[in-house]
């Protein structure tokens, strides 16, 4: 028997078109509703126009309706899958939100396009052709939330973009795309196996703030962020996790404060490790209090908090990362 997919679509570069005059918009009616049948797949497709809006206007209520929206179609009608077309400016941090978030078993896989339906090369409804070839495919199974863009495969919980314009922007720093998408055939190559999932009801913690350092930066951001009584902090260190000397008493505010300060790097490859004992070295930092974290960039280390802000916790917050 044929298995169902059920395809939402939010909206992104993958929906909209390119005018006479050059500039690319939302389309008043979604063309990939109309698309859907030039695909050849062995499924019975259910497609949705669920929002039909830019990825920058994506915002955390909209993962709570995806959210709600996937779990009722896998847990009460069925699905076996689940493909979701997004925009891909933030395409990223949907994916591992509903990664951590989900409560389904079943395949979830979200794609774009980097050129609108109706530019010369558009990759929409190839990239929709890959994503369902890999939501049907058994082997997806227990891989979490994936992304495939461009004939790849790549889990949510490391994938960035990495080009403003290119098809190929969507990488995996350090180690690579989990497997290819060659013509029809699905072929893995690795398996995470750090697979995480919290069962989040809603998200009220939300104030969760992301800062990069810079040479000299000074402690202003972050003791305002003190100040503010936000509900955590990411901070985009320098190299393997080290912070100019003049922003420490800002990190000793927040701490104070008791508000979590979760470190990653701002270097997009490799990971984080307290290994440099000199003022503001990653030694000096972790022993303050700060949370190291292992490969995740700094939009995705503030999703992972903001989850873990919004549910009881069994351990220290920083046995998470
Ligand atoms: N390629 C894209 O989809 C980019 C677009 N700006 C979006 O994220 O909605």
């Amino acid at each position: 028997m044929n298995k169902k997919l059920l395809i939402l679509h939010t909206g992104g570069t993958i929906s909209m078109s390119e005018g006479e005059d050059g500039k690319v918009s939302p389309s008043a009616k979604n063309p990939l509703l109309a698309a859907l049948e030039k695909l050849s797949h062995p499924a019975e497709l259910y497609q949705e126009a669920l929002l039909n809006v830019p990825s920058p206007h994506i915002t955390q209520s909209h993962w709570q309706l995806l959210k709600a929206r996937i779990e009722k179609g896998v847990n009460e009608q069925g699905f076996d899958g689940v493909v979701i077309t997004h925009g891909t400016d933030t395409l990223e941090e949907t994916a591992y939100f509903l990664d951590l978030a989900l409560n389904v078993d079943v395949p979830v896989v979200l794609t774009g396009a980097m050129r609108s339906s109706n530019e010369l090369g558009a990759d929409g409804l190839i990239n929709l052709q890959s994503a369902i070839l890999v939501a049907l495919s058994p082997e997806s199974q227990g891989k979490g939330v994936m992304v495939v863009m461009n004939d790849e495969i790549h889990n949510a919980k490391f994938v960035t973009k990495t080009h403003t314009t290119n098809v190929a922007t969507f990488q995996t720093p350090t180690f690579g795309p989990c497997g290819l998408v060659a013509k029809n055939r699905v072929i893995y190559f690795q398996h995470l196996d750090q697979y995480e999932r919290y069962p989040i009801a809603k998200i009220e913690k939300a104030n969760v703030q992301l800062v990069k350092a810079y040479v000299g930066m000074d402690s202003f951001l972050l003791e305002q962020l003190a100040l503010s009584q936000c509900d955590g902090v990411v901070i985009e260190a320098l190299g393997a996790g080290n912070l100019p000397p003049t922003c420490l008493a800002g990190v000793a505010a927040l701490l104070n404060a008791n508000i979590p300060v979760v470190l990653v790097s701002r270097a997009f490859n490799g990971v984080t490790q307290d290994v440099y004992d000199y003022l503001g070295g990653g030694k000096q930092l972790k022993q303050q209090g700060v949370i190291f974290t292992t490969g995740l960039s700094g939009q995705k280390a503030r999703i992972k908090l903001l989850v873990l802000l919004n549910q009881q916790l069994n351990k220290p917050l920083a046995d998470y990362f």
